[in-house]
């Protein structure tokens, strides 16, 4: 693994990409980026309204993400982004640069009863099933990291970073 690899942490609505990716960025000491926070207002208008997002909307996000972990792998600086990156096609994209994928995996179950608990966000939980329905996990050769979600928050990171072999700085 280069010195320098950007994290993407990935999976649906409500799997703890957030949570579980500012805890590794604080343990790391890395740079974080809340991959929402680059939707264009028009996304975050339509998955405010109910509506699932499309390829065509999704790419020209996806392309600002690349974006910046293309800088931090030109700056040679570590980093950890959240990104659904719910298809192969748009992770095939990020992967031009040096990423590590880290797939947080659940059941539908599981990540709807986190969702209906949590408030305060532009997600709505009925946008779940859509999500699953263009969730491509990732296959056996894109040597992603997949972690089960059923643990906390805390105990995800330290699994990560025990996998990865990284160290909390
Ligand atoms: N391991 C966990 N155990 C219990 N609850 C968790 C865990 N991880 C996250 N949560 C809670 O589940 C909810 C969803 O987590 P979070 O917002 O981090 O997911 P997300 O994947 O970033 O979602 P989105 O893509 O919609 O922004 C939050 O309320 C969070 O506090
Ligand atoms: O690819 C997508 O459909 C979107 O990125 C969503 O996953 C949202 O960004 C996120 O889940 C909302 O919080």
């Amino acid at each position: 693994m280069s010195a320098h690899p950007v994290l993407v942490v990935m999976g649906v609505s409500g799997s703890g990409k957030s949570t579980v990716a500012a805890l590794l960025a604080g343990q790391l000491g890395w740079d974080y980026l809340e991959g929402d926070d680059l939707h264009p207002a028009a996304n975050v208008a339509k998955m405010s309204a109910g509506i699932p997002l499309n390829d065509e909307d999704r790419w020209p996000w996806l392309l600002k993400i690349a974006d910046w972990i293309g800088e931090h792998e030109a700056d040679q600086m570590p980093g950890v982004v959240t990104c659904s990156a719910l298809k192969r096609s748009y992770r095939d994209r990020l992967r031009q640069a040096n990423v590590i994928f880290v797939y947080l995996a659940g059941s539908k179950q599981e990540i709807s009863e986190r969702l209906s608990a949590r408030h305060g966000h532009f997600m709505p939980p009925a946008l779940l099933d859509s999500q699953f329905e263009a969730l491509e996990p990732p296959a056996q050769d894109e040597a992603a990291l997949t972690v089960q979600i059923s643990h906390s928050p805390v105990e995800e990171a330290a699994e990560i970073i025990q996998r990865l072999r990284l160290s909390a700085s």
